[in-house]
């Protein structure tokens, strides 16, 4: 079936109809991952490979070059696109579906919201709730880092989004969010058992939540809120009061916040501390740093956006870790017409996916790139080598705040505790859209830093 024919990208497109669907299914459903089906298809393909899935032509692609080129959308030749369950999980009017145009204008109204002024309040919000969630820990106890990351920063999008931070509200965001996601991957077929049936009824519960809360906001019932929806209700464009966005984009896009904060945050930061935990040598350069912080900021403050501007390794250990996890593992788009991309014909309608895991993962961009090195970087900054927030006009709106989330947890865990891991396993969840560690990696307690013989 494998047929290589010259200036089409090599790939076999599977069955009639089903195409590769079923091997991409098997893939989600192991515990590799949803990425060894690109893997084993790289590998026996090369760079760029073309399969079908879900009806659909896809193409996958490497290399920094074909990256620059699709993400700048030089000459307008692509538009992002996702597959059928998670546009319509995430909606239409969504900033991570909508078409050029249309995004633009979502875009220009969401962008105001990530200053760096709200991002400076947003660091003091942050490490209050994990200060908050710390002071619960015992000695002893075990911890999942993946629950424990994914609760935080449940509580802190909510907060942020639409001032919800306790409560059953809270429990229901969080366990709809979860189901959401786990529709990401599934075939969209709409029957009452099935995954994406259940996603759909949880999107329709989040936005049947917004839609009562804008309500009640408008009404006046609400108090007023400080918050990123109330900054949206707030932005009119002409005098008669109607907002900017519409309603439908205003809930499309709250829950879309909603979710890119979540997931991926949480999956991020567990793996964060499973190779801080690996490696030793950058566990004690790290801790030699954080606990020079703690003593010059954090001993009776909060953190502050300035401190974790101070934190040059720690910054380090983010990005490497963002790269070894590739969280997010390709990049969505769809060709507008046809085009020539790495010597390759690329017919208008397909998808076309850059493979940023395997750019991050390559050894001609990265030396070494399967160990876990810090400080390969900045020497190691070549343009689009780096592509675990995107890059160009769809690039990650929320990078600064995940990374500053993820300094500000690094920095409480690492000068508050030690902990022993209790389980090295490292296969992948099933279902998830995003690489995330089965086993959530649980710890173990077991006293707390730098006060003498002192436990948790
Ligand atoms: C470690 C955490 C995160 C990672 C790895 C991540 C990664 C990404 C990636 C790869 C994209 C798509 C780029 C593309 O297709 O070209 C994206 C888009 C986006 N992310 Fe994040 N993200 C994270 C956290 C967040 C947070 C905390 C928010 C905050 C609300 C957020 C909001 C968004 C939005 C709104 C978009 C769509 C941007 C657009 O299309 O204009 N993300 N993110």
């Amino acid at each position: 079936k494998a047929k290589s024919t010259v200036g089409i990208p090599p790939g076999s497109i599977g069955l009639p109809f089903v195409g590769e669907t079923l091997e991409f299914i098997a893939a989600i459903n192991s515990s590799k991952g949803v990425y060894e089906f690109v893997r084993t298809r790289s590998l026996r393909y090369g760079k760029c490979f073309k399969t079908k899935l879900f009806g659909e032509t896809h193409v996958f692609i490497s290399g920094r070059e074909p990256a620059k080129a699709i993400l700048n959308n030089e000459g307008g030749r692509f538009s992002k696109k996702y597959m059928k369950s998670i546009a319509e999980l995430v909606g239409r009017d969504s900033l991570l579906c909508a078409a050029t145009q249309h995004h633009k204008l979502i875009r220009a109204t969401l962008l105001p919201l990530f200053s760096t002024h709200s991002l400076s309040s947003f660091v003091q919000l942050f490490d209050a709730l994990v200060l908050e969630a710390t002071a619960t820990w015992t000695c002893g106890s075990l911890l999942i880092i993946q629950d424990e990351s994914l609760k935080l920063a449940c509580k802190a999008m909510c907060k942020m989004l639409i001032s919800v931070e306790s409560g059953s509200e809270l429990v229901t965001m969080q366990n709809e969010v979860t189901r959401l996601s786990e529709a990401m991957l599934a075939l969209p077929l709409r029957l009452p058992w099935t995954r994406f049936y259940k996603g759909l009824q949880a999107r329709k519960r989040i936005m049947d939540i917004l839609e009562k809360d804008i309500g009640e906001r408008r009404s006046g019932i609400a108090s007023q809120r400080v918050d990123f929806l109330q900054q949206i209700l707030d932005n009119k464009v002409n005098e008669d009061g109607f907002p900017r966005l519409t309603d439908r984009e205003i809930k499309d896009n709250i829950l879309t916040m909603i979710f890119a904060g979540q997931d991926t945050i949480a999956n991020a930061m567990t793996w964060m501390i499973k190779y801080v935990d690996e490696n030793p040598q950058v566990f004690n350069t790290l801790l030699k740093e954080q606990l020079q912080i703690e003593k010059n900021v954090t001993r009776n403050s909060n953190l502050t956006l300035e401190a974790l501007n101070e934190m040059s390794y720690a910054s380090k250990v983010v990005k490497e870790a963002l790269r070894m996890a590739s969280v997010v593992q390709w990049l969505p788009r769809v060709a507008l017409e046809d085009c020539v991309i790495e010597g390759f014909k690329i017919k208008k309608g397909w998808n076309v996916n850059i493979d940023a895991r395997s750019i991050h993962h390559d050894p001609t961009v990265h030396n070494d790139p399967t160990v876990f090195n810090p400080s390969r970087f900045p020497a190691e900054s070549k343009a689009y080598s780096f592509l675990a927030f995107g890059m160009g006009g769809r690039a990650c709106l929320g990078k600064n705040m995940a990374e500053a989330m993820m300094l500000v947890f690094l920095h409480r865990l690492v000068t508050n505790y030690k902990w022993k891991s209790i389980d090295s396993d490292s296969s992948i969840q099933k279902w998830a859209v995003f690489t995330k560690l089965k086993s959530g990696y649980p710890i173990r307690l077991i006293s707390k830093r730098g006060v003498k013989n002192k436990t948790v």
